[in-house]
């Protein structure tokens, strides 16, 4: 496995293989990997020649200081794991590589559609600008035919669909599954933030999402979400932000049930963690 910082030593080394036709992947991350993120390496090595895997707590995304300062950064964890993993190469850039003139901002803005502003989009305000801006720097760097996801992050691959599209860049997006804890937790770098009882408390996201699966075709749609939210308001120390059955592209709440992709959404404080989790319904 080679670790490289810098975007030209990352070009010289993936350069013969594109030019040998190999198939390269690229998985982005922003470390502190678990098995939500091995699960992504190993789709890519499915589908393509060469796995690279993106390690990079991107500034612009964050819209709350006091989270990016105490985003996790295992680095040497992480870099055992990639390699245990058989990823080929790992990126690992510095933020003056990504951003030469930070710390002030670069020019970056384009449209997303109506979405954008929704569910992460109200709350993270800018948030799917700077996640859009570095995943382009991103594929400009590496080149990839085939970049992987997480479904956890639903409205996160819209975006980057848009922004792909925006640029006609000649990328296939893959949306992987959600790999959850053994008990329903959705796996997230953020968990670890997590005390014992908050960590006790979070399983009621999940738990909602089910219900909400389970009694979507049998329920009438605002009883269903009201009893779901009050599952969540009953939890102490979960603040809800938001519990919506949208559809799978507008990602507007639908108001029956014969849209194409309806899918439960969820965002709420557990303690001073935020988490999100989501649940497709057919
Ligand atoms: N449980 C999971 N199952 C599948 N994919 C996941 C899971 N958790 C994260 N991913 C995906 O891994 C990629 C990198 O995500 P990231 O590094 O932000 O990790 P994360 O666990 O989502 O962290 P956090 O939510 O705390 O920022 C994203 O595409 C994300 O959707
Ligand atoms: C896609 C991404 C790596 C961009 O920083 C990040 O938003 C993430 O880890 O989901
Ligand atoms: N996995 C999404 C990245 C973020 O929360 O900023």
């Amino acid at each position: 496995m080679e670790i490289t910082n810098t975007i030209s030593a990352l070009q010289m080394l993936l350069m013969p293989l594109q030019m040998a036709k190999s198939k390269v992947a690229l998985v982005p991350t922003m470390g502190a990997l678990h098995k939500g993120h091995l699960s992504l390496i190993k789709i890519a090595q499915q589908h393509a020649d060469v796995v690279v895997c993106s390690i990079f707590v991107n500034p612009t995304q964050f819209t709350d200081p006091k989270d990016l300062e105490k985003y996790p950064r295992p680095l040497e964890h992480d870099i055992k794991m990639l390699q245990e993993a058989g990823c080929n190469f790992v990126f690992m850039p510095t933020v003056k590589e990504m951003y030469p003139s930070f710390p002030t901002p670069e020019n970056w803005y384009i449209d997303l559609g109506a979405a954008e502003f929704l569910l992460e989009g109200e709350f993270r305000k800018g948030h799917y600008q700077g996640v859009t801006q570095i995943v382009k720097k991103l594929f400009d760097a590496v080149g990839p035919d085939v970049a992987f996801f997480g479904q956890k992050d639903f409205q996160q691959v819209l975006m980057i669909k848009r922004m792909v599209k925006h640029f006609n860049m000649p990328v296939e997006i893959v949306s992987c599954p959600i790999i959850r804890e053994d008990d329903g937790l959705a796996m997230s770098s953020r968990n670890i933030h997590l005390s014992k009882t908050d960590r006790e408390h979070s399983l009621i996201l999940s738990r909602a999402l089910k219900y909400v699966a389970d009694n979507f075709n049998k329920s009438d749609l605002t009883d269903l979400l009201l009893k779901a939210k009050a599952m969540i308001n009953e939890m102490p120390g979960v603040e809800l932000d938001y519990l919506t059955i949208a559809e799978g592209e507008t990602l507007l709440p639908i108001a029956n049930k014969q849209v194409k992709n309806p899918i439960a959404l969820v965002a709420a404080k557990v303690g001073e963690t935020r988490l999100i989790d989501n649940m497709l319904l057919n």
